[in-house]
């Protein structure tokens, strides 16, 4: 499979001597979903922009579609579409004119169509004449990802798309994002909320400090994460576990007065049942129990905190 963006030893050190990225490699292969989670201040817009052309890089290669983002920039960004963070539109214009002379930017022959169809996909449809600066701040986010999708980019980079947008317009981005992958682009998208990123995307990379600290498959993370603790609290302190109960996943901890069982949260039974009418044949008294299951959320904040 051909890579959208091959990203190799890729180093970024600003002018004030801060170094925001280091040696990063990441391949985003083609058509998938990338969610870059990582804290503010990780490196995630600095790397964005490289990739765009906005920012030099210190040191290392990226190439979008094989053609050198330094060497080949026309070509690179041509193939690409940037939605930035802050929005910054004209604001005397009207809806139309603004995605229609985005797309003239690019060299692209004008395509009322096309605009057509994506101002009625972002819901702007009833807004097209409408001067940008009357538009909510939703709706000029709308525009930011129409004027990003005006010359009918092959990737599209989403920095931060659902930041403090309402519940509504984030969905409405979801399924956007959802039919722009169906039609083939490949999309990167930054953001803070785990629950988009485990929502949306195929895979997850995790950038902290300026270094790609995880790039995994979304589900394969998942279900390494699926597993769910069940934490019992004895009446009376185990020294060693009984043997009829080694077919369960336990461990003794607290000095052998509680018991933890991990269980895959994917599996048809959890064994539960089984294990507490066990416990009881075996004479163990519980006094409490609880439940824990790790989260995408889990996994991020203890690799974040880790490299503390
Ligand atoms: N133009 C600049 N000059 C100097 N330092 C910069 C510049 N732009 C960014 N930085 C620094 O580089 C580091 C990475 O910033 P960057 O904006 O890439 O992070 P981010 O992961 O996108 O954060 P956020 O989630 O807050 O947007 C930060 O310490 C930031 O202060």
């Amino acid at each position: 499979m051909q890579n959208a963006i091959s990203v190799q030893q890729l180093t970024k050190t600003y002018d004030s001597g801060l170094t925001a990225l280091h040696s990063v490699d990441l391949d985003i292969h083609d058509g998938e979903i990338l969610a870059l989670l990582g804290p503010n201040g990780a490196g995630k817009t600095t790397l964005i922009s490289i990739i765009c052309g906005l920012v030099r890089p210190t040191s290392g290669n990226v190439l979008v579609q094989g053609h050198d983002i330094q060497t080949d920039y026309k070509t690179t960004r041509s193939l690409i579409g940037l939605v930035p963070q802050e929005l910054h539109v004209e604001t005397f214009e009207s809806v139309w004119n603004t995605v229609t002379f985005s797309r003239g930017l690019f060299g692209k022959k004008p395509n009322p169509a096309l605009v057509e169809s994506l101002l009625k996909d972002l819901s702007l449809w009833d807004k097209k004449d409408a001067k940008i600066m009357t538009l909510s701040g939703g709706m000029k986010r709308r525009v930011m990802i129409a004027k990003a999708l005006s010359h009918e980019p092959k990737i599209l980079f989403l920095d931060e798309p659902t930041a403090g947008v309402d519940v509504e317009l984030r969905k409405d981005m979801w399924q956007l994002i959802g039919r722009l992958r169906q039609s083939g682009v490949t999309i990167i998208l930054t953001t803070h909320y785990i629950e988009e990123a485990e929502e949306i995307a195929d895979r997850v990379g995790v950038i902290n400090k300026g270094r790609l600290v995880l790039i995994e498959e979304k589900n394969e993370l998942m279900r390494k994460l699926g597993k769910k603790q069940l934490t019992l609290e004895l009446h009376q302190a185990l020294q060693t576990l009984p043997e009829g109960l080694s077919q369960y996943d336990l461990s003794l901890v607290d000095g052998g007065a509680t018991l933890v069982y991990s269980y895959d949260t994917q599996a048809a039974r959890s064994g539960i049942g089984s294990l507490l009418a066990d416990l009881n044949r075996s004479g163990i008294a519980v006094k409490d129990l609880s439940t824990k299951q790790s989260s995408l959320e889990d996994i991020f904040v203890s690799l974040v905190e880790g490299a503390r």
